[in-house]
Parts: C-alpha cells; structure tokens; sequence
C-alpha cells in the first residue's frame, strides 16, 4: 500500500498584461511558493478582508511560459507510471472559467504542441505498452459528462448528439459492498493509440456539439475521461487492473460574480453547489475525526470517490489567472488547493488472479495428482484418454525420436495410460515399412556398406559426392528464388487487379507508402467528426448555405482553421518527403540484399567459400556495411513518420474540432439574427407584404416549395431586407444577400415596388386580398411569366389604391 497526500500543482494562465508585482513565484526545499500581493483597492473590495499578501505552497508551480510537455512530464507521467504499474490514478484540473483547466487537460485547439495531458498520457501509454514485450496489456476507455447533475455517456455510438439530452444518461448504482457503478456508460476496447485518440475526439466533438448555447462561453460541466489498463505477464495468472480518471471540471467561480440568471442560474447553481459538494468532502478528508464522509451529495464526488481519500494516487493542478479582476478567484482555488493538499490516499496494488488461467492451472494439478495416486495405490484409471491426452502423447514420441540425444526420455507423467499409449505409438513406427525418401537413404547406406573401395578412390568418391550435394544446394537456392519472384509477381499482379481506380490512383501516388494506408485509416476515422458538419451544411437551405458561407468569411476564428489548415498542408508534404525517402531507402535495401545474396552464391559456384561456414570477403563486409547505415536511416525516417503520422492526424481532428465549432456558432448567431427579426416583424404589421413577397422569392429559391417559407430560417432571411432598412448594422447581411439574389431574378424596379408599393392597409378584407393576390403572383412567376406578372403587379397596385382610398372616402371607383 503506498500513503500519499494529495499532490498538488499550480499554473498561471499567460497572460498580455504585464504581471506588475501581482504575484511572484519563489522555489523553496519542499516545493514552491506562489505569492499574491493585492493592491489595496482589491483587498478591500473582492477578498473579504484586507490582507494583501497571500503565499501558498505547492508541489511545482507553472509560470505563464511553460509549455504543454513540461507540464505533461512533471504532472501526469509519474502518476500514469503508476497507473501502468497497477495503481489507480486521478489527474484534475480546478480553476475558474478561462484559466486553462480544458488547455491544460485536453490541449489547445491550434497547435499540435498544445495537446494536453489526455493525449499525451495515451500516446505515452501505448508507447509503454509497445516497449514491455513481457506484458499482455488491454486498454479501455470511457467518457462522462457531468451536467446539472446529471450524466451523460460522450462515446456513446449509436446516437449522433445534436444537444446533451440525445446522449445516454448515465446513473449511479451502488453493490452491497459500496462500491460505484456507472450504468449506461459504456467503455470501449482500445488497441492502438490511433484509436484511443479517435475516442478521445468523438468525445470532445460530442461535448462540443451538446453544449447549450447558453454554456458556450464556458464549460459549464464536469467531464471525466477513464483509461484502464490492464497488464498480465506472459505465463501468469495474475492481472494488474488500474484506472486513471482525468478531469476537466466546470469553472470555480461564485455566482455572484457570474451575475446570471434563468438556465445559466440554475447551471450555475448546479455547478457551485456540486463544487460545494466536493469541497465538502475535501474538508471532512481534512478532518482526522470525521468518520462520515459525504461523498454521496453529488455525482461527481460519487464518481470520484476513490480519487479523494480512497484507493488513487491523486493530482490536483489549480489553474490561476493573474489579471487583476480574476485575482480573487485564483486565490480562492488556491485556498482550495491548500485544503486538498490535506488529504491522504491509501493506493493499493490492483492485483486478482485471471479466474481462466487459474481453472486451468488447478485442472492441470488435479490431473497430477490422480495420476500419482493411481501409481501410488497400483488401482489404474480405466477411463479413456482425452483427445489432448492423445495429442500429448504423439507429441512426446515424435519430440523422443528427433531428439539426438542418445540419454533422452519420454515425459509423459505417471499415467499408465500414457505410457501404454507412448509405447504403442513407438511399436507402431518401428514396425511401419519406411516412407519413400527413408528407403531411398537405406538402400544407398546399404549399397555404400556393401561396396568394397579402395581407400584413394573411396575418398575422390566422397569428393565427388560432396561436389554434387553443393550443386544440389545451389540449384535448390536458384529454385527457391525463382519461386519466390514469381510468387511475388503474381501477388503484386493480383492486388493491381483488385484495386479499383481510385486505389489505383492512391497507389500510384507516393504517398503509397506505408504511410498513405495509415493517413487513409486516419482520414476515415476523423470523418466522424466531418460527418456531423456536413450533415448539417446538407440540410440548409439555399439561403442559409448563402448565410453561412458569409459568416464563415467574417469569422473571428477563422484564422485559426486556416493557419491548422496550412499547417496541416505542410506536414502532409513533409510526410510525402519523408514517405519517399523511406521507399528509396527501402529499394536501397533491397538492392543491397540481392547484391550480397548474388555476391555470395557466385563465390560459393566459384568454390571460394565453404557453404556451410561461409566466411564474409571484403566486400560483403562492406556491402554489410552499406546495408546497416541505409537500414539505420530507413529506422530513423520511419520513426520520424511515424511520429508525423500522429501528429497530422491530431491536428486533423483540430480541424475538425475548428469547424464543429464554427457550425455552432453560426446556428447560435443565426437564431439570434432569427429571434431580432420577429422582434422588429411583430412591432411593424404594414410590412407584412414585403415579407411574403421576399418569401415568396426565397421559396423560389428554396426550389419552389411552399412550406419552405415556414421555417424560421427562411422567415429570417425574408424579414431581412425590411430589416435592413430598419435595423441597420445588425441584419446587414441579410440585406445584401437578398439584393444580390433580387438582382439576378427581377429588375430592381420590380422588387422596390413590390416591396415598397404595397404595404398593407389594415384592414382586414382587403390585406387578405393583397396577400391572395401575392400568393397569385408568386404562381404566375413560377411558371416563367415574370413580365405578366409585373404587369399585374402594377395593375393590382392601381386598383388596390383606388380600392383603399373608396374605403377612405365612402365612395365606390
Ligand atoms: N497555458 C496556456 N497557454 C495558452 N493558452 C491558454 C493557456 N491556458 C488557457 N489558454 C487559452 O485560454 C482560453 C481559455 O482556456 P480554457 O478553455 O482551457 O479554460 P477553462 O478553465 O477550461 O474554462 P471553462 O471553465 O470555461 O471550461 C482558451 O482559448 C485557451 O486556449
């Protein structure tokens, strides 16, 4: 069992703002000092008293320079050592909003030196794995999201979430002996470190994707991605099974100071309350006394029962920002902190006995045992021997006659059954005639026995003979070799067949290298997060696409997915390069092999060389030479691809991650601009007619369907070029969207009577006339009879306008 206190890490989010003497880190013998020194207006005002100095101690802390890797090495590496040792382990991050808790948990969403500790820990895990030959191990992985208290399963497969509520909810359930288990959360077996990451993506994307608008600035849940590892050595029963939970919980800060209300109060409420919760229970962790620990208040702290003060080996990384107005809260997390540095983990060895391996080993030993009674009591057993027991036996006896040794024996155990079996078996082959080649070998040794020699002439024969066997030998090389180029050839030709063009096309390119088959693996798996954006640009309506297409142009984050984008472009050429390089280096090789192999047996025709001890010349030894510098580079080219491999497809799921986002934030601009317009719509009734008639238009556009102008999509696009005019700034795409479409269907003139010519009148009889008589208009246009309908337009204008003005003056036209 190892006893370990909670460690404790501390980073400083960077920040522009000059740090001016707010905090200063010093290093200490036991650790480091964080101090805060508030100027006094804070001091006063946030931080309910008027200290203006703050120190706290931790394990290490990290400056606003240090980088992802540092924090990977010093954070998470000694507890996933631990983990893939078979103790349990918990990595979390606490902090408020924006101070780097998801950055420092899952990486930044640019760079592929941002990623954070989740997928470094697999890569880090897999490459272990890679490393212990001696180990079988098995990896699983699963992710939660923990929202107002409820859970949800991020990997689930079968549901593509569009809002949390679509993922499968998860609940707590707890075994006689106290023990948590998530129902409904699945987990899912991964074997390399490609498809643990593509986990890890489905995961963020979901997340991502079933945020509410309303939690979009922040991340308002606490989400736990679980890897678990299990080790066993090759030949033991036993297993290592050990878990490592990291977290990424919802932002620290008090609700007075988020000053919100409706949904996010009540998210607020939820998050505070189960950080209260959590609190809770680190306090009665701190309390030697306690005896009851609330762990069951809330489902995070349920979940995360064993992190806190349980079987784990915990870390704690608190996430500070410096700017003045966060300083409060960054003090609190510190306080925090020094209240989890308190709590003390008992982390035992996850060790049980594989229940197969040991059923077998007690058959076995069973077995054994009956076996020496039976020879014990001389009462044999009678049943009859197993289909494994005969193959044993077999085995034995061919394994006793190849075996050279003269002082060999048969092992087979005490069973007479066995040996009986064993027996038989040898009479068997004693008494079969010999197979065709062994005949052959008796009758030349016979006639050899047979034959009287001289000795001079006895030892040109054996020259002679040795002669011919080294030609055998070299005609069964050449044999072999022929057979070999052939068979390769024919494969090679097969495979071409097979491949349709596009492979073909993927062959031909150098990119088909190993490299390509992976970069295509990759591709097809991050088209998981692909899919989700395109089904929904697919499901826009023309407008919308039009909308969205203007939006992605101004998008403030643009220039992040174009720089991943470029990015990405270079490391693909530089894949391509080093993919190249490594099949020259490759053919290099190859070359070099039929060279030495030609080398060699051209010596050995020559009788240069003894066969069976061939000694290298000079030049094989420099060929040999050649050969390790190409493989050397071949080794390293491939490593560097490799490592290539991972990172192109890591910033291909940021990429991913970039346009997810985007969507998001388009479908939220959108229903804000949608939700503005039916403001403005409902305060001015007159404009109705304008509205259906670029409805009506839009709907043209949509491909004619009537119920198109329903949607609120189409209701806001149409409601846009009165907008436009009224609003201003706000809708001032929908203004230019609809006139550039105006002007490619109708003279400007046309659409700027339409829409200014014929407001409605308010009453009743006659708008519903106006709008029947759009309806008509819309009809007759459809069918190509634009100019008609213009015409009819104006006539209806001429005679609506007398209509009205008969009302106004009571007299008839
Ligand atoms: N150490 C850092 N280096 C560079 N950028 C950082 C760092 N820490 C945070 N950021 C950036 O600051 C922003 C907010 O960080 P992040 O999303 O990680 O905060 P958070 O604490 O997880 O917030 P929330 O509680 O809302 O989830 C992000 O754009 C992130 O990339």
């Amino acid at each position: 069992m190892v006893k370990q206190t909670i460690q404790i890490f501390a980073r400083i989010k960077p920040t522009k703002v000059s740090k001016a003497g707010l905090y200063d880190i010093t290093e200490e013998q036991d650790g480091c000092m964080l101090n805060f020194t508030l100027p006094r207006e804070l001091s006063e005002g946030l931080v309910n008293n008027k200290r203006e100095s703050f120190k706290y101690r931790f394990e290490q802390i990290f400056d606003q320079s240090a980088k992802q890797d540092e924090v990977f090495e010093q954070v998470a590496r000694p507890v996933v050592d631990n983990v893939l040792q078979g103790y349990n382990g918990t990595i979390f991050a606490y902090g408020q909003t924006g101070s780097g808790k998801t950055f420092t948990i899952t990486g930044g969403p640019e760079k592929y030196s941002d990623r954070g500790i989740i997928p470094r820990t697999v890569s880090y895990i897999f490459d272990h794995q890679s490393k212990s030959s001696d180990f079988e191990f098995t990896t699983h992985v699963s992710y939660l999201e923990i929202y107002n208290e409820n859970g949800y399963d991020l990997l689930d497969p079968k549901h593509e979430a569009s809002k949390l509520e679509d993922l499968p909810k998860v609940s707590l359930m707890e075994d006689s002996k106290q023990n948590i288990h998530l129902r409904n959360l699945s987990t899912h077996k991964a074997s390399t470190e490609e498809e643990a990451l593509n986990l890890l993506f489905l995961g963020d994307t979901n997340r991502m994707i079933a945020e509410t608008p309303m939690n979009q600035a922040s991340t308002r849940s606490h989400c736990i991605f679980t890897i678990h590892v299990s080790a066993r050595e090759a030949g033991s029963a036993t297993i290592r099974r050990a878990k490592l939970h990291l977290v990424d919980l919802a932002g620290s800060e008090r609700v007075s100071k988020t000053g919100v209300n409706g949904v996010l109060l009540t998210e607020a409420k939820y998050i505070n309350l189960s950080l209260h919760f959590l609190e809770q229970v680190i306090v009665a962790l701190g309390e030697r006394t306690r005896s009851h620990i609330p762990y069951r208040n809330s489902m995070m702290t349920s979940v995360l029962r064993d992190s806190l003060g349980g079987n784990c080996m915990t870390t704690m990384i608190a996430t500070c920002s410096i700017e003045k107005r966060n300083l409060a809260e960054s003090i609190s997390t510190c306080n925090f902190a020094q209240r989890v540095a308190l709590i003390k983990n008992d982390a035992i060895l996850n060790e049980e006995l594989d229940p197969k391996l040991v059923i077998a080993r007690l058959k076995r030993e069973v077995e054994q045992l009956k076996e020496e009674l039976a020879m014990a009591t001389g009462v044999q057993r009678s049943e009859e021997l197993s289909e494994e027991d005969l193959e044993r036996c077999e085995d034995a006896v061919r394994q006793y006659l190849e075996d050279r040794d003269p002082d060999s024996v048969i092992n087979i155990g005490a069973d007479m059954r066995k040996i009986h079996r064993c027996f038989h078996l040898l009479k068997k082959q004693i008494k079969a005639p010999p197979s065709g080649q062994q005949a052959e070998r008796q009758r030349q040794a016979e006639r050899e026995e047979a034959l009287p020699r001289a000795p001079a002439e006895s030892s040109e024969v054996s020259r002679l003979q040795q002669l011919i066997s080294q030609r055998d030998n070299e005609i069964n090389i050449l044999v072999n070799m022929l057979k070999k180029e052939k068979k390769r050839a024919a494969d090679a030709a097969a495979r071409l067949h097979s491949l349709n063009p596009e492979q073909l096309q993927r062959l031909t390119d150098s990119r088909s290298s190993e490299m390509s088959v992976t970069q295509s693996r990759a591709s097809v798996d991050s088209s998981i997060g692909a899919k989700n954006s395109e089904l929904r640009m697919g499901e826009m309506s023309l407008g919308r696409q039009e909308a969205f297409e203007t939006f992605r142009r101004d998008y403030q984050k643009k220039h992040p997915i174009e720089d991943s984008k470029r990015e990405l472009k270079m490391k693909y050429a530089e894949a391509k390069g080093l993919g190249e390089k490594v099949n020259v280096t490759r053919g290099k090789i190859n070359k070099l092999k039929s060279s030495l192999e030609q080398h060699r047996m051209s010596r050995v025709m020559q009788g240069l060389v003894d066969p069976e001890n061939p000694e290298p010349d000079e030049m094989e030894m420099e060929m040999r030479s050649q050969m390790e510098t190409e493989k050397q580079s071949y080794k390293e080219a491939f490593a560097h691809l490799r490592s290539l491999k991972t990172e192109i497809e890591h910033s291909q799921h940021l990429l991913e991650k970039s346009k997810v986002q985007l969507m998001k934030d388009f479908e939220i601009w959108w229903a804000e601009q949608t939700a503005a317009l039916q403001v403005n719509a409902m305060h001015k009734p007159r404009l109705i007619a304008s509205f259906i008639f670029i409805q009506e238009k839009q709907s043209r556009l949509n491909g004619g369907h009537r119920s198109a102008w329903r949607t609120p999509s189409s209701r806001a696009s149409s409601l846009s070029t009165e907008n436009s005019r009224v609003s201003g700034p706000s809708s001032a795409f929908f203004c230019t969207q609809s006139t550039s479409r105006q002007a490619s269907l109708y003279p400007d003139s046309v659409v700027d009577q339409a829409a200014g010519l014929i407001p409605l009148t308010g009453d009743a009889k006659a708008d519903a006339d106006i709008m029947a008589f759009m309806r008509a208009r819309q009809h007759i246009a459809q069918q190509g009879l634009l100019f008609l309908s213009s015409a009819c337009l104006m006539f209806a204008s001429v005679c609506l306008f007398f209509s009205s003005k008969s009302k106004v003056t009571g007299r008839g036209i």
